[in-house]
Order: structure tokens, then sequence, then C-alpha cells
């Protein structure tokens, strides 16, 4: 059997890239009964058939597993989030930057549009995500700006795209991929949201073994963490949590917190404690919800 990668997924069919040739293949019958999935992103094995067809024998171990956007042997996410329109939303990106470790995937922090801000706003936040070990970078993509050393960090690795929508990340990918042409939209000036031109999942080669995917819906992962656990992702909470009184302490109300007292003296930014408080409350909600 030959090796090959499956890079898009059609009603019950996988299209499998083996070097230059992309064969429409089904999976055998075994898969099914097995429960399996193939998953777009599979390294599969398969058996050729004619010239342009093939079968599925066997799907080759996963890296990670993506639930949405349903991709296996994602490695990277792109976690886009432009500067204005739509506002910069500290809260998603912190939110994103969670659900990335959750998942076993190392993000890159894209701020977009810089075109659009003064440069020392733009400075502020990429020193605050580089400060807390963030690979970090502000890009102006419809001019090209910062194209090339996003391209860098998508090499050898499968990435995908989060961030809200008009944040950007068609412009990117297209800049990323040029012969791509994703269709890109107009923020609509109303709701100063973007509208969804984006849906199935598809990989998109830049070079040998290098793939983007452009599927929405990583940031809208449920975060399947308990409440108590949310501290340990925070990592510039880390060094200031040596000094907490309490063993235990969750950083909310407890005296003596040091995580709080960074805060107080800026070691830790506003917003990210900020983040942290809301992430926390709305998890703890859903186990509320759960328990009740
Ligand atoms: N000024 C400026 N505008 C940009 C830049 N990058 C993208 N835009 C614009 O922002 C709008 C949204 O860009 P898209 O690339 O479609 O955003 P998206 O994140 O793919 O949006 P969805 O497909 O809805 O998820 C478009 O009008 C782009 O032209 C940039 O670097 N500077
Ligand atoms: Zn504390």
């Amino acid at each position: 059997m030959a090796e090959g990668r499956v890079i898009r997924a059609i009603s019950g069919f996988f299209d499998v890239q083996d070097g230059e040739k992309v064969r429409r293949c089904r999976a055998r019958g075994v898969f099914k009964k097995r429960g399996t999935t193939v998953l777009v992103g599979d390294k599969v094995l398969y058996e050729p058939i004619g010239n342009n067809e093939g079968v599925i024998g066997e799907v080759l171990p996963r890296t990670t597993e993506l639930v949405r956007p349903p991709i296996a042997n994602v490695d990277h996410v792109v976690v886009a989030c432009s500067f204005v329109t739509p506002d910069l939303n500290l809260y998603m990106l912190d939110k994103t930057l969670v659900a990335a470790a959750l998942a076993g995937v190392e993000p890159t922090v894209v701020l977009t549009k810089s075109d659009l801000v003064v440069s020392e706003r733009a400075e502020e936040i990429v020193k605050l995500y580089r400060g807390i070990g963030y690979e970090t970078y502000a890009i102006a993509a419809k001019f090209g700006s910062g194209v090339a050393q996003i391209r860098a960090r998508l090499k050898g690795r499968i990435s995908v795209f989060a961030g809200p929508s008009g944040a950007g990340k068609s412009t990117l990918a297209n800049a990323l991929l040029p012969g791509l042409h994703l269709q890109t939209g107009e923020v609509s000036e109303k709701i100063g949201r973007g509208k969804q031109t984006t849906r199935h999942v598809e990989l998109f080669q830049m070079d040998a073994e290098s793939w983007v995917a452009d599927a929405p819906g990583f940031s809208q992962l449920q975060l399947e963490l308990a409440s108590r656990d949310l501290r340990e992702y925070f990592l510039d909470f880390t060094e200031p949590a040596q000094a907490c009184g309490y063993r235990g302490c969750l950083h909310l109300d407890e005296e003596g917190c040091g995580v709080k007292d960074a805060v107080e003296r800026s070691q830790i930014a506003l917003s990210r404690y900020a983040s942290y408080r809301q992430l926390y409350h709305e998890i703890r909600e859903q186990e509320l919800n759960e328990y009740s």
C-alpha cells in the first residue's frame, strides 16, 4: 500500500495527496464497523485503483485530533486578532490560547491590521504576549507586511487559523499561499463583524511538508477543563503564584495572593487577570449547571 495525506473530505470520499498526485478515495468497510473515522489531516495507507482513485486501508497514528474543526495532526494554530474592525478582544485571545494548550497545539499570536493603529499600541500588545512566552507578531497582511515571518512559522507543520470573523484570516492565508484566492469578506459597518465566508474543511499545501487549513471553529471550543486547573494555563501567573499564602490559591478573593499583588504592581497585565477571572467564572458556571 502507498502512503498519502487526506487533504479534503467530500460526502463520503477523501482526497488523498501523495507527492504531486491527488486521488479520490473511499474508506474500506472495516472502518465503519470499528467506528473509526478518517479525518482531514490523517496520514493513511491506501491501495491505488486506476489513475485517479483508491481505497484507504489504514489510518496511521495521530499526534493531535481536533474536534472543531475536525482535523487530525494539527500542530500549530495561528491565533489571529485584529487591532481594530473588529476591535481587539483580549479575552477571546486568552481563551483561544488556553484552548490551544488543551489541544496540544502550539500557538502563534498574530495581531492583524497593524496599519490601522499607532505603532506604540501595536508594540505594547506584542510585548505583553512575547513577555508571557508566546511567539507574537503584528502584521498588515493586506500590504504584505509581516507575512514572511508567519510563513516561517508554518514550515513543516499543519496549521489552522483561529480568530473572530473579519480578523483577516483569509487575507493572510491568501498572502501566504499565492494562487489560493480565498474569498475575503468586507466587515459589515453596521455590526462591526465580518461575514462568515469560511466554511468547509480543507488543507492547502504551502510546500512539501507545510499545510494550512482554512476552517472555522477553533475558538468556539468549549474548554474541557476543571475551573481549578485553569490557573495552570496562565503562564504569566506561575512565578507570582509562588508567593500566594494558600497552596490551593485560585487567585480570586484569597488573602495574601501573589498573583493579585503582581497585578497591582503591573507585573501581570490587568487584561490577563480580567480574562482569567471571566474564564474562571464561565467554566465554574458550566460545572454548576452540570451537577445541578
Ligand atoms: N487595513 C487592513 N485591512 C485588512 C488587513 N487584512 C485584512 N483586512 C480587511 O479585513 C476584512 C476582513 O478580512 P478577511 O481576510 O475576510 O477576514 P477573515 O478573518 O477571513 O473573516 P471570515 O472569513 O469572516 O472569518 C477585509 O475587508 C480585508 O480586506 C490589513 O492588514 N489591513
Ligand atoms: Zn493566589
